[in-house]
């Protein structure tokens, strides 16, 4: 008890005063804990705002996609999570969120696409850190928002892009005035790869500086080293000749795939280079369609030539905005990863080699795509009874679909077996969509590439009149570098087109 003695006493009115400065520094930390809160709402409130609106235009450019997706995922766990842990309550209110949200995959998905853009394009990376995608410009990127690109492609054992990218880091680091990562990291990184790529001597250089950063770097201390054993060694062999100057080589990683020529033709048609001339250019036209059939009657339809063998043309304003519309919005609520045949297994899987989601529309889910439907049995001629159901395909970020055959070859019997209809005799590809840059469909074994115009639509047959393939229709859907990119697919098969395959089309063969 107290009360037997003043000492005490006034140790008790020493405890309450004590109490209070307890409880105001209670309130100081959750005062200092909102003001964090309030600014993680305003920076996320400012980014939203700028977003939305014009979100198609916002997500159009890649480099500002990939920024928002790291947001949400290394910036998140970095600055934010550790805010939110203290507040269970709205911790769980926001995880309520996460299923819409970026994710870890995300990341690397969208990384790679960049990295994929700069690869088909041939951009250098200065340009994109810039934001300067050819046209279309977004955000600057930090040397930290470098050096994550270049992590990435490190952690892809890409060590060509990691020099690219780490290099980058380092040249924004040096004019940063707010650091936004460390120099030594950076360097870490970049001499490694650099001496994966082949630079021994910039590895140790880049050693060096590394270590006057940080004397105390055990492993940059037994790389020099090893770096400076292995040029001994070396200069052991080049005794003669050495000028003094080796320049720093860092050589693309590629597979034998993409050093094919068809590849290489591919991506130099992406990038809207002429790759071979066409010798029948001049006899190819532009004309209103000749058809009969009185669902055209009221407006003939532009049929342009662009190839004559394989017949391929594209026709213009097929369908209106207002059509298009209705058919993205029936379209989107079925959005599902688009899938390809594996030829060894017979089952459908998803792969890298074809980045976009897509849902089938049938005549009954719209009047829309029956009228559509109906519209391309008049144009084409050909009976859509037997046709698949309309795909409606949207790319993604980089989305693409590499070199391929829309038809099945012999070896790959069962790939329509179900249909029960035959194989894919012709395709017919609706733009949806203009896309900014990029996204081209192109045919790299007839030089033959068409940018997307919304509302046209291309047509070309990948059957002989024999049911024999028309190897030369293969084609593919080069990265979109800028923009937004719908197409619809409408599949027509060889059942049902036994009368019908018009001598008008494709007389020769
Ligand atoms: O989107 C394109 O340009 C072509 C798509 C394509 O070839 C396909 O889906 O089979
Ligand atoms: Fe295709």
């Amino acid at each position: 008890e107290l009360f037997t003695s003043m000492a005490h006493m006034q140790r008790a009115l020493e405890a309450e005063r004590d109490i209070a400065e307890e409880i105001r520094q209670y309130i100081r930390a959750q005062e200092e804990k909102l003001k964090n809160l309030e600014r993680i709402a305003s920076e996320i409130d400012q980014h939203s705002a700028k977003a939305l609106e014009n979100p198609e235009y916002y997500l159009a450019n890649p480099v500002d996609a990939y920024l928002f997706v790291k947001y949400f995922t290394l910036d998140w766990d970095r600055d934010i999570d550790p805010v939110l842990k203290n507040n269970t309550d709205l911790g769980k209110k926001i995880e309520l969120h996460r299923q819409d949200l970026p994710t870890y995959e995300d990341l690397t998905g969208t990384v790679n696409a960049l990295l994929r853009l700069q690869d088909t394009y041939k951009l250098d990376t200065t340009s994109i850190a810039r934001g300067d995608l050819g046209g279309s410009s977004s955000s600057q990127l930090s040397a930290e928002e470098c050096f994550e690109i270049g992590r990435q492609s490190y952690k892809n054992e890409d060590f060509y892009h990691t020099v690219m990218w780490m290099q980058e880091a380092l040249d924004r680091n040096f004019i940063e005035t707010n650091q936004t990562i460390s120099r030594s990291l950076i360097l870490d990184y970049l001499t490694f790869s650099t001496y994966k790529q082949g630079n021994i001597l910039h590895a140790l250089v880049l050693t060096k500086e590394l270590l006057l950063l940080e004397p105390d770097h055990s492993r940059a201390q037994s790389n020099k080293r090893y770096y400076e054993k292995l040029l001994a060694e070396e200069e052991q062999v080049n005794r003669h000749g050495d000028d003094g100057t080796i320049p720093i080589q860092n050589k693309r990683q590629v597979d034998n795939y993409r050093n094919s020529e068809e590849f290489v033709t591919y991506e130099r048609l992406c990038r809207g280079e002429e790759t071979q001339e066409y010798k029948h250019k001049h006899k190819l036209v532009c004309r209103y369609r000749d058809n009969k059939n009185p669902l055209l009657l009221l407006q003939p339809v532009k049929e342009e030539e662009v190839y004559l063998d394989p017949w391929l043309v594209i026709f213009h304003d097929v369908i209106s905005d207002r059509e298009l519309n209705v058919i993205k919005q029936l379209a989107v609520p079925k959005l599902g990863r688009a899938t390809v045949h594996n030829v060894v297994t017979g089952k459908l899987e998803t792969a890298n080699y074809r980045i976009s989601k897509s849902a089938w529309l049938r005549s009954e889910d719209h009047p829309v795509i029956e009228r559509f439907n109906r519209r391309i049995q008049a144009i084409t001629g050909l009976d859509v009874e037997t046709a698949e159901e309309l795909q409606i395909a949207n790319y993604g970020i980089a989305g693409h679909y590499e070199p391929h055959f829309d038809f099945a070859r012999k070896e790959e019997k069962d790939a329509f077996r179900d249909l029960g209809t035959g194989n894919r005799i012709a395709t017919w590809l609706t733009y949806m969509t203009n896309v900014e840059a990029g996204g081209a469909t192109v045919f790299p074994y007839i030089g033959v590439k068409l940018f997307p115009i919304k509302g046209a639509a291309a047509f070309w047959y990948n059957l002989y009149r024999s049911g024999e393939g028309i190897y030369n229709t293969r084609h593919a859907a080069c990265p979109v570098l800028v923009g937004t990119k719908w197409v619809s697919n409408k599949w027509i098969h060889e059942r049902g087109q036994e009368f019908r395959r018009p001598c008008g089309l494709n007389a020769d063969e």
